[in-house]
């Protein structure tokens, strides 16, 4: 479970505040206008963007002042650099030990996770190799191998195809059940929101609003979101 308590994120000039609480074991999605602050969130969770008052805890532990590298927490961007000159293995490996110097182990949990996102069979190839959406599942399971409990996706599959997307939000879904992760999706696609994510967070007027029912919120929302969705009638 995460909660920010009364916090107040500073993130250069732009200021967010978040008084909210998101359920463990299930993907939460993050929504709101460009420039409201959803990246904001994400970032001060990860350790990139500061706490300027109040905290963030990870199932009860206060994580707010802890550097970056020692938070509960991994992330999966949109741009998933991947290296050009390393196998599929490799790239995977490189999330699990920097130096490549895997122990037999540590080869095991590699295989596991490439088996996990089903690239068992292409591990040998290199990036430019594979489709869009199979780099962005090598660089999910290269994610996956911090084992982390806390899951954070900003847009990471905006580039991909209505197929591919749907293959990976299922992906998605499978992963946070089986391993209890807490996932956040920042999402401009309220289908996709909808698709994995019980709950929602819409994020506006410089304000991150405790999740809600993604599924009343998209039939009903209110009208700032409403207008982001486009769904405003002209007057
Ligand atoms: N380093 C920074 N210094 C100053 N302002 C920043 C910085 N980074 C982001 N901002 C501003 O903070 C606000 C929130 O940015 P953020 O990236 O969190 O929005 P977002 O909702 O994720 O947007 P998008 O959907 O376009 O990715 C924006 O107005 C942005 O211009």
């Amino acid at each position: 479970m995460i909660a920010f308590n009364s916090a107040k994120l500073a993130n250069g000039g732009f200021t967010l505040n978040a008084d909210l609480s998101v359920l463990g074991g299930t993907c939460t999605a993050v929504i709101g206008a460009s420039g409201a602050g959803k990246s904001t969130l994400l970032m001060a969770l990860a350790g990139f963007v500061p706490v300027a008052r109040g905290s963030i805890h990870v199932a009860e532990k206060r994580i707010d002042d802890l550097p970056p590298a020692d938070r509960p927490v991994s992330i999966l961007f949109q741009d998933h650099n991947l290296f050009g000159h390393l196998t599929v293995r490799d790239n995977v490996a490189l999330g699990l030990r920097p130096n490549l110097s895997l122990s037999t182990k540590d080869r095991e949990r590699v295989d596991e996770a490439l088996a996990q996102v089903d690239l068992h069979d292409l591990a040998d190839r290199r990036p430019a190799a594979l489709s869009g959406g199979q780099q962005q599942r090598v660089a999910l399971a290269r994610t996956l191998l911090r084992d982390r409990p806390v899951l954070l996706l900003d847009e990471p599959f905006a580039a991909l195809g209505p197929g591919l997307r749907l293959e990976m939000l299922a992906l998605v879904a499978r992963l946070t059940e089986e391993r209890a992760l807490t996932t956040l999706m920042v999402t401009h696609n309220p289908e996709d929101a909808a698709r994995i994510c019980p709950q929602a967070i819409v994020v506006t007027n410089g304000h991150a609003v405790p999740p809600q029912p993604t599924q009343t919120l998209l039939a009903d929302p209110p009208e700032d979101l409403a207008r982001y969705l486009g769904r405003t009638t002209p007057q």
